[in-house]
């Protein structure tokens, strides 16, 4: 894949803009604690963020990534998780490196740039507004905006509708399996960062597919081409 200028710039949250993981594993364990359940590792945690909250609690119930009948506290469990991880949103949680200032000269190029995240929207704004990135971007798009969420493609489509430009000509940056099959299936070019929270798929064994860039060189790269352009 070579560099282009694309129309807009689309953007994952968690593992790709944001490093939640310590937040999102203090939020799970005190919905574990409050069911007498022991705390797990934030190494366990990250191998399940990427599918949304509830997902990512039923996982966390399980004790386990491939679930097929959710644990029947999940319910409960995933209400007692939206109060904690309210409470500690922005503790910890940080942008990776390169981020502000790959931000920065995309938006210094002109590029719209948009967020789908399967982040739920209650903490989607809030997160990124106490990170300082929320005006960066025109649209965001969680988890709970639409009917459905990433692995479908509907999130990013409509993403790029709301800027009113064609999904095609987008590229999308991410870190997970959800992200790869989104883009895939709504024919916008990857971007994968070289960190975040990729699960334990073998995601990107088909290493041609993606471009791996931190979201700095990939600013620095579309700039680089456009000063080409004649
Ligand atoms: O699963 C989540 O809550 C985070 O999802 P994201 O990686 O799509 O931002």
């Amino acid at each position: 894949m070579r560099l282009s200028r694309p129309a807009a710039v689309l953007f994952d949250l968690d593992g790709t803009l944001v490093d939640s993981a310590p937040d999102l594993t203090t939020a799970v364990n005190r919905s574990l604690a409050d069911i007498d359940r022991p705390p797990l590792t934030e190494d366990q945690v990250c191998a399940w963020i990427g599918n949304g909250a509830r997902l990512l609690v039923a996982r966390a119930l399980a004790g386990e990534r491939d679930i097929t009948v959710e644990p029947p506290a999940t319910d409960a469990a995933v209400a007692r998780f939206f109060v904690h991880y309210h409470d500690c949103l922005c503790e910890h949680s940080r942008l990776y490196p390169g981020v502000l200032e790959g931000l920065d000269q995309l938006r210094a190029m002109g590029l719209p740039m948009g967020v789908v995240t399967n982040k739920p929207a209650a903490f989607t704004t809030p997160l990124m507004e106490a990170l300082g990135i929320a005006g960066y971007f025109g649209v965001a798009v969680s988890g709970d905006t639409l009917g459905v969420k990433k692995p479908d493609p509907a999130p990013l489509i409509h993403a790029a509708e709301r800027l009113g430009v064609a999904i095609g000509d987008c590229v999308y940056v991410g870190d997970s399996a959800a992200d790869r099959t989104a883009a895939e299936a709504a024919g916008s070019p990857l971007v994968r960062v070289p960190y975040g929270y990729p699960g334990d798929d073998a995601i990107f064994a088909d290493h041609s597919a993606a471009m791996t860039l931190t979201v700095d060189q990939l600013a620095a790269g579309l700039a680089t081409e456009s000063r080409k352009m004649p």
